[in-house]
């Protein structure tokens, strides 16, 4: 069963019917949204759960949903499996390497990948330097594609043929839930309800899985601008996240501090990507995001000199690639006074040209 946010979080979050509300000011509010009724429910529960939705993309650009439809039992064996994954030799790893951001298929060792802000990229060589991100990714993109093969362990031994099967079926229940979640937000924009569905229906995400090593506490002590992962906005339309319960999440609030997007048991972390927020002229909001040491160690953990490792797992949502991405009906007009205020791009060229700059 899932804890309460007050039972996680006894100290700073207030509970305002279910959500949690961070209280820095303005207070951000990432609600904790419950989306079973968008399946079963009437036609108002599955309006209502879409309008929440919706609106807590408008407002924090960040929403906690249980209830999505993945059983915990799939989460856990994708969790699992992950870990043994990243247990491997470092040079099994370093044979299935990433190589290309048109292919973002592969293993990325320690200090390879910098997330950084749209605004600073042509820094990144240098924050690379100074602050390595400590974690090391497996990308996994749709199967089958001409060219652009995943990079499987399958033929190194049993274990990676159970782990390609594995994340092969985790990649379609996402890839499914991905197309709900827009269903939500079409009605949630009074669009019909499957209006993106022909823009969904590839699957062009990207799976990735999130191991930051044990680091010892001294790491953070000695160089203040250490995280784990950087400070940063995700690129397509939304994320799923999948966290551990040792927690280091957090989110940027609208004056800039950053506030702790504690675990909750059984729920998916979901934020709007800066894909999502061009289409929707900027009406949803893509909210800057990083990966600090864990807010307190729990009891077993805090007499060590090392904070113990923590999983994550992301499954990046996009558009197909061959999409153009114009704004959204209802996003701008002479009737609402608002103007488009970005040009029309392809979904795979505005993604090729953000993980360039990244890596
Ligand atoms: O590990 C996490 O909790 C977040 C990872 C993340 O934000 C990313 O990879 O884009
Ligand atoms: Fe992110």
């Amino acid at each position: 069963m899932a804890n309460s946010p007050r039972e996680l979080h006894p100290a700073s979050v207030a509970v305002n019917k279910d959500d949690l509300v961070i209280p820095v000011n303005p207070p951000l509010r990432l609600s904790l949204i419950d989306f079973g009724p968008f399946f079963s429910g009437t036609p108002s529960d599955k309006h209502a759960v879409a309008l929440s939705i919706t609106e807590a993309f408008k407002t924090s650009g960040f929403l906690y949903l249980k209830n999505h439809g993945i059983p915990p039992s799939v989460v856990s064996q994708v969790f699992s499996s992950s870990a043994r994954f990243f247990d491997r030799p470092q040079d099994q790893k370093n044979g299935l390497g990433w190589t290309t951001p048109q292919s973002n298929r592969g293993y990325v060792a320690i200090g390879r990948e910098k997330l950084a802000t749209l605004d600073e990229t042509g820094e990144i060589d240098t924050r690379r330097k100074s602050a390595p991100d400590i974690k090391e990714t497996m990308e996994i993109g749709r199967e089958d594609v001409d060219g652009l093969p995943n990079r499987w362990p399958d033929h190194l031994d049993d274990e990676g043929k159970r782990f390609k099967e594995t994340m092969l079926a985790f990649f379609e229940m996402c890839k499914n839930l991905h197309k709900q979640v827009m269903n939500s937000i079409a009605l949630g924009m009074n669009l019909p309800e499957h209006f993106f569905d022909e823009f969904v229906s590839d699957g062009d995400n990207n799976l990735r899985l999130l191991h930051y090593p044990p680091v010892h506490k001294d790491v953070f002590k000695k160089n203040p601008d250490q995280v784990r992962a950087g400070e940063h906005s995700d690129y397509g339309s939304v994320t799923l996240l999948f966290q551990d319960r040792h927690g280091g999440l957090q989110v940027r609030s609208p004056r800039g501090s950053f506030v702790d997007a504690t675990p909750i048991a059984d729920t998916i972390v979901i934020n709007a990507g800066d894909l999502l927020a061009r289409w929707s002229n900027d009406t949803i909001k893509s909210t800057r995001h990083r990966v600090i040491q864990p807010p307190k160690p729990e009891d077993e953990e805090s007499s060590s000199d090392i904070y113990p490792s923590r999983y994550s797992i992301a499954y990046f949502c996009n558009p197909n690639n061959n999409k153009v991405i114009k704004a959204l009906p209802g996003t701008y007009g002479e009737d609402i006074h608002v103007a488009k205020k970005y040009t029309d791009v392809t979904a795979g060229d505005y993604l090729v040209q953000r993980l360039t700059e990244t890596y």
